[in-house]
């Protein structure tokens, strides 16, 4: 398990990650989200040992990060997938990488083929488009098939096809009882790949929690074929009744087993009916602006 304990970063005297803290458990993947500038690399950054924290600790199962004998066999890291000397191929960046935290050199071949490179292998990283440096950053990342994966918008520079294979990736990592951080401004993206939310507003947790939790229903939406008629009924029985689009009707509030039993007893016919689901954007709006 990895922990992070209030966790601060200063710049000049200027707080960019305050007092975060959280717990990432094996077998699940955590999506960390927040607006630009909100503190998301530079808190992925400190937990790995790439800069010093101003305060608080990052561990591993229970010794400090920057104890590790060998972090890269440990937690494998995208963080800044251009960092990458151009004029080297592939393969030698791999293999030079592999040296240094002691992997054989046929891993490299091998990762090579888990992110589809093995055709490029030999091409100089200069000539590589931005997903396929992506992809070589995830390599690097594997080499060592470590339990933790910390990945920085992975998504960034791939296709569908490749994000596609990255939610596959990562949760296939997790269902091998792999740890997996990953940061995204893509909100599509980490709702249908995490298990868990991590939200950061302007240095500071603002949420934390299961997706289902965090998403929960707070309310039904409901179609019929008479829906004047269906509003009056809800309103006669005091819910709070509002039109959204294509003429379905909003109950705020409501199950959606009451919302039918009204409509039932009031022998109005249903086209639709289920819970209103918050949407991952509107949660993400809701926090970040609140933090701000
Ligand atoms: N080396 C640095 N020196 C000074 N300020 C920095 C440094 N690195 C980051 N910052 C500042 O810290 C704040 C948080 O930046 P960070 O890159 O962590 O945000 P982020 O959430 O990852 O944003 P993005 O989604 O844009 O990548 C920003 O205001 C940024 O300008």
């Amino acid at each position: 398990m990895i922990r992070v304990s209030g966790l601060t970063k200063q710049y000049g005297g200027r707080t960019v990650v305050d007092d975060v803290s959280f717990a990432l458990e094996p077998g699940t993947v955590t999506g960390f989200l927040g607006p630009n500038g909100a503190g998301k690399t530079t808190t992925m950054r400190v937990m790995t040992g790439l800069v010093p924290a101003t305060s608080g600790t990052a561990t591993v199962g229970d010794r400090l990060y920057v104890d590790l004998p060998n972090p890269g066999s440990v937690v494998g890291t995208l963080l800044d997938a251009s960092a990458v000397h151009p004029g080297r191929t592939g393969r030698t960046h791999l293999r030079l990488l592999a040296s240094a935290i002691g992997v054989p050199d046929s891993r490299v071949d091998e990762v090579l083929g888990l992110v589809g490179l093995t055709d490029a292998a030999r091409r100089r990283v200069g000539g590589y488009s931005l997903g396929m440096r992506q992809r070589l950053g995830i390599a690097g990342a594997l080499l060592a098939d470590p339990p933790v994966l910390v990945f920085d918008e992975p998504a960034n520079g791939l296709d569908p096809e490749g994000i596609r294979w990255m939610r596959d990736l990562l949760r296939g990592h997790a269902a091998r009882g792999g740890t997996v951080l990953l940061s995204s401004h893509l909100l599509g993206e980490v709702e249908h790949t995490v298990d868990r939310l991590l939200v950061i507003g302007g240095g500071r947790i603002v949420a934390d929690g299961a997706v289902a939790e965090l998403l929960g229903a707070d309310g039904t939406v409901v179609r019929a074929a008479d829906p004047a008629a269906l509003a009056r009924a809800l309103q006669a029985a005091r819910f709070h009744v509002q039109h959204g689009s294509d003429g379905a009707l909003v109950v705020a509030g409501a199950e959606p087993a009451a919302v039918g039993e009204i409509a039932a007893t009031a022998g109005l016919a249903l086209t639709d009916l289920r819970p209103q689901q918050r949407g991952l954007e509107d949660l993400f709006f809701q926090l970040t602006e609140a933090a701000a």
